[in-house]
């Protein structure tokens, strides 16, 4: 197989070191002898891969307020009037993240080639999550604005508790991802304190509490975007795998 199981490993970390004018083309790897050299394969042989996390026309105006004022801040200018990278940076999301994230190409038409990434597959722009995250190295923190569309419901006119948990589980596992490179959700303990209004926007801001050996230990508030509402909380544990673990179908 022309894919290296560390060359998928290395995609996931690669997640964590995307600045935003980082364009993701597929790479393949080939081997000559025992070299393996990287290639980059023109980009006319496949379709550009799509971010779903740029703004798009159903994005209301509390949406676009958070999202400009943190991709204000993954570029700041110096005194000099130069632009250099700021403490934020916006993260691509795909919606084949074997395909696109890590450019597994043919890896990704071999496992599952239907699948796509639960979060993303529904077309109808703003229906259900239409969502961004940002990623702070130095604070080792994320940060998600979600606008949740009228598919979410779950009591009367309120967000569902399921759909919450997954975009909890999708926020602290990308952070985790950063953080520690690939990894599986082990628990994840939500207490629902407000329930969330159907159509609005809120954050999610996820904050690393600590690394043991393979755990890592994540926390994750999600609040009204003035912060002055807690709707949920959560602490979550994610245990670091192999890659094997995670291509042998466990
Ligand atoms: C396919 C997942 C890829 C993940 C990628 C994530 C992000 C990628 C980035 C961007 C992508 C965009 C979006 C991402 C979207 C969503 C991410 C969601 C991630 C998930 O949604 S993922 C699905 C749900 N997830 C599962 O489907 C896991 C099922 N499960 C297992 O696969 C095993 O269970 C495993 C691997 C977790 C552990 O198994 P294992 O054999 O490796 O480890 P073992 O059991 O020996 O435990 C070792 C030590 O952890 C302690 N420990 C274990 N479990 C514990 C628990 N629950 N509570 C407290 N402590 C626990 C033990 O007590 C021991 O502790 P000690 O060493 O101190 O004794």
């Amino acid at each position: 197989m022309a894919w290296s199981v560390g060359r998928i490993c290395k995609g996931f970390l690669r997640l964590g070191l995307l600045s935003k004018q980082t364009q993701l083309i597929p790479v393949t790897s080939v081997s000559v002898g025992t070299v393996r050299t990287a290639v980059t394969l023109p980009s006319f042989l496949f379709p550009k891969p799509r971010d779903f996390s740029l703004p798009n026309s159903s994005w209301g105006l509390e949406m676009m307020r958070m999202y400009e004022h943190y991709n204000r801040q993954c570029e700041v200018e110096t005194e000099g009037g130069q632009k250099q990278e700021g403490p934020w940076q916006k993260l691509p999301s795909y919606n084949r993240l074997l395909k696109y994230a890590t450019g597994g190409v043919y890896l990704s038409e071999m496992i599952q080639s239907k699948a796509r990434l639960f979060t993303r597959n529904i077309r109808n722009p703003g229906a259900a999550f239409e969502y961004v995250l940002f990623v702070n190295s130095e604070e080792q923190k994320c940060v998600c604005v979600l606008q949740a569309g009228h598919l979410l419901e779950g009591p009367p006119g309120h967000v569902h508790g399921g759909a919450i948990a997954t975009m909890i589980d999708t926020v602290t596992g990308t952070h985790a991802t950063i953080l520690s490179g690939p990894v599986m959700t082990a628990n994840l303990n939500i207490n629902y304190r407000r329930p969330i209004p159907l159509g609005s926007t809120v954050l999610l801001e996820s904050s690393l509490e600590k690394k043991e050996g393979r755990k890592t230990f994540i926390t994750c508030r999600v609040t009204s975007t003035d912060g002055s509402k807690l709707h949920t909380e959560t602490s979550a544990l994610f245990l670091s795998i192999s890659a094997s673990h995670l291509l042998s179908g466990l």
